[in-house]
């Protein structure tokens, strides 16, 4: 099987977004009056991001939600993506599962593959650029929190970080749904589109959690020039973190990223329109904290409580130069 062969194969389905897609040197679309387009990439290379031993159907799988993840933190509605890849072989079984995976999430949110790049490479590499529409100056960005408003995070977190540590035999769980839940949820991400979508018109920051809250937050608070006091005991973990020693189930739900849910701000007044939405979407959506104002000389930073008292917790989100 030749590299256009591959392409034709896998990864050229009928859509109907692009005029042109996938085979002329560019995709071309129309313009949409009233609407602006939120673009971004995101790449995942094998032993950084994933185990090479890795299902690829979840791999097609996540390197879509993690681009989808971050157009759901700017309140936008998916549109179309480019897939690049690098692959030390082509091999049809891999390729067959991988593009099932992929396009499994990617017609589940209507949002075609329009066009990418194919070449050999001695490990995978996998960059998907996604784009979406917001309404002309909805999208919601993070410079927006304000003083005195909550800090709401979806979901749970830490579950994937404990999957990946599951796999990795640094840690052990005894209830074999919780273990399955756990790597499901590293695997399988559930990029919070919809979600993302109706807190465009109420969150006045927001981000997705990749890194982890402590680094992700910080980025939040240094574009809105503030602070946050943050209480870990209200932070939303599922039973099998809960059953950890303490420290530990914190460090992971703060620090071990992919998580893949939106962390945003709102005022206090909005608490009931989104409890709704927690309702509407069955999703937890959890009060976790307060933007606060810098003083004078302070830089931003996290002042973490437990049980309403200051405590000294240090938690770093993943930082891929960090060594
Ligand atoms: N090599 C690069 N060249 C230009 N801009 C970059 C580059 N790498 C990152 N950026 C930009 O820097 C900002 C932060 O990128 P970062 O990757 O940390 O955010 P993210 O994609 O939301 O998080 P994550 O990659 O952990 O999901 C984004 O606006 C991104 O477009
Ligand atoms: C094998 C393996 N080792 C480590 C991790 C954890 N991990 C890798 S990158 C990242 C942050 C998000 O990435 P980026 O900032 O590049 O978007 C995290 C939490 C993993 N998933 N698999
Ligand atoms: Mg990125």
């Amino acid at each position: 099987m030749g590299e256009f062969d591959l392409i034709r194969r896998f990864f050229t389905r009928d859509q109907q977004v692009a005029r042109v897609g996938i085979g002329d040197d560019c995709a071309i679309f129309g313009a949409q009056v009233g609407y602006e387009h939120c673009i971004s990439t995101d790449m995942l290379v094998e032993g950084r991001h994933f185990l090479s031993d890795v299902d690829p159907a979840a791999l097609g799988y996540k390197a879509l939600a993690t681009n989808l993840s971050d157009l759901a933190a700017m309140g936008a509605q998916p549109h179309s993506f480019l897939l690049s890849i690098g692959l030390p072989q082509a091999d049809e079984r891999w390729l067959q599962a991988f593009s099932a995976g992929l396009f499994q999430l990617a017609q589940r949110h209507n949002c075609p593959l329009i066009g990418g790049d194919t070449t050999r490479s001695p490990l995978v590499v996998i960059s998907i650029t996604v784009q979406g529409l917001v309404p002309h100056g909805a999208g919601v960005l993070r410079s927006g929190a304000r003083v005195g408003d909550d800090i709401w995070v979806s979901g749970t977190l830490g579950d994937a970080a404990l999957g990946l540590a599951l796999l990795q035999e640094r840690i052990r769980v005894g209830d074999p749904d919780e273990r399955e839940r756990a790597i499901s949820r590293l695997h399988w991400p559930e990029p919070r589109v919809a979600l993302g979508m109706e807190l465009a018109s109420i969150a006045s920051s927001m981000m997705d959690l990749s890194d982890g809250l402590a680094g992700d937050l910080l980025h939040i608070l240094r574009a809105s020039h503030r602070k946050a006091a943050v209480e870990l005991a209200h932070l939303p973990m599922r039973a099998a973190l809960r059953g950890l020693p303490r420290m530990q189930a914190l460090s992971l739900a703060t620090a071990g990223g992919d998580d893949y849910e939106l962390l945003f701000t709102a005022e206090p007044r909005a608490s009931a329109r989104i409890e709704q939405l927690a309702e509407d979407h069955e999703l937890p959506l959890s009060r976790i904290g307060r933007i606060l104002p810098l003083a004078g000389g302070e830089l931003p930073q996290i002042e973490w409580l437990l049980d309403g008292r200051p405590t000294q917790f240090e938690a770093q989100g993943f930082d891929h130069f960090d060594d």
